[in-house]
């Protein structure tokens, strides 16, 4: 999917959401293990009860490899799924690849091709050859670990490198690569108070945005200066929309989820203009 496509259907759904797909079976309702596909059919009533509210879907890759190949299996069925019923919502493979020039382009081809996912995240920590590989891919995004929701960011993205913190190094190098056009990248919504500065160095990218609801980040706090004139946000959540209740109503509850944050989305969108 092109940027702009991304771009139109935010504007039409009045919505930036993306939904994570982080299935946990101890966490489904027990009735659903019965099914042949579990993770599959849980996956598809939270998809079909959501998608009018979201733009985009997130699968971690790390809730479907535990369960080895019945775990791929439904994720492979799952963005089938997808692309086949809502070619026109966005996915993105969390699966925080990062690894040499010929691995990559393997992991690039994994996702992008056999998958047929829109983006992956990659860890930017080896460098130039390790992601350029992924953004020789035309209409997809690969979307790189910046400055991280969880409280380890501290230990290495924050810290200051030549003057400035680890976390811009990677936000100004990598603009520099090949195909640069085709980078996103990753900021948690549990670090509001960076998006400024952030927004100074890449104010055309779309950043994905996970860390509200389970993790305490705030939608508002993070639109202040997180937004652009595309939009230029994806907000995920993920246990706060799909674990909404664990009885047979699991499904309409996410469902009901995913309209207030759109809702809430709408009202930010109307004051933008
Ligand atoms: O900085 C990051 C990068 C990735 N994640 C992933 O996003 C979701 C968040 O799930 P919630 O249930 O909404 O907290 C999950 O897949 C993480 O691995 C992140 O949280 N922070």
């Amino acid at each position: 999917m092109t940027t702009q496509q991304l771009i139109e259907q935010i504007k039409q759904k009045k919505s930036f959401l993306c939904v994570g797909l982080d299935v946990d079976l101890d966490k489904i309702p027990t009735f659903l293990l019965k099914e042949e596909d579990p993770i599959f059919s849980f996956n598809k009533a939270i998809i079909d009860a959501t998608h009018q509210y979201a733009v985009a879907y997130k699968p971690n890759i790390a809730f479907y490899e535990a369960y080895g190949i019945k775990g791929w299996m439904s994720l492979k069925k799952t963005i089938e799924y997808i692309n086949e019923n809502y070619p026109e919502v966005y996915t993105i493979a969390d699966a925080k690849r990062g690894d040499i020039g010929n691995t990559a382009s393997m992991y690039a081809k994994a996702f992008f091709e056999d998958m047929s996912f829109d983006s992956v995240t990659v860890a930017p920590y080896m460098g130039k050859d390790s992601v350029e590989p992924f953004l020789a891919f035309k209409d997809k995004h690969t979307i790189l670990l910046a400055l991280t929701s969880n409280q380890g960011a501290f230990d290495f993205q924050t810290k200051e490198v030549d003057g400035k913190p680890l976390y811009q190094h990677v936000l100004e190098t990598s603009q520099q690569y090949e195909n640069a056009e085709n980078l996103m990248y990753v900021v948690g919504a549990t670090k509001a108070e960076y998006f400024e500065e952030i927004r100074k160095i890449v104010p055309d990218s779309f950043l994905l945005v996970p860390g509200v609801g389970a993790q305490g980040g705030n939608l508002q706090d993070v639109c202040k200066y997180g937004l652009n004139k595309n939009v230029g946000l994806l907000i995920n959540s993920s246990r706060g929309i799909i674990f909404a209740s664990k009885a047979e109503d699991f499904a309409e509850k996410a469902g009901l989820e995913a309209k207030a944050i759109q809702i809430e989305m709408e009202e930010i969108l109307n004051k933008m203009v």
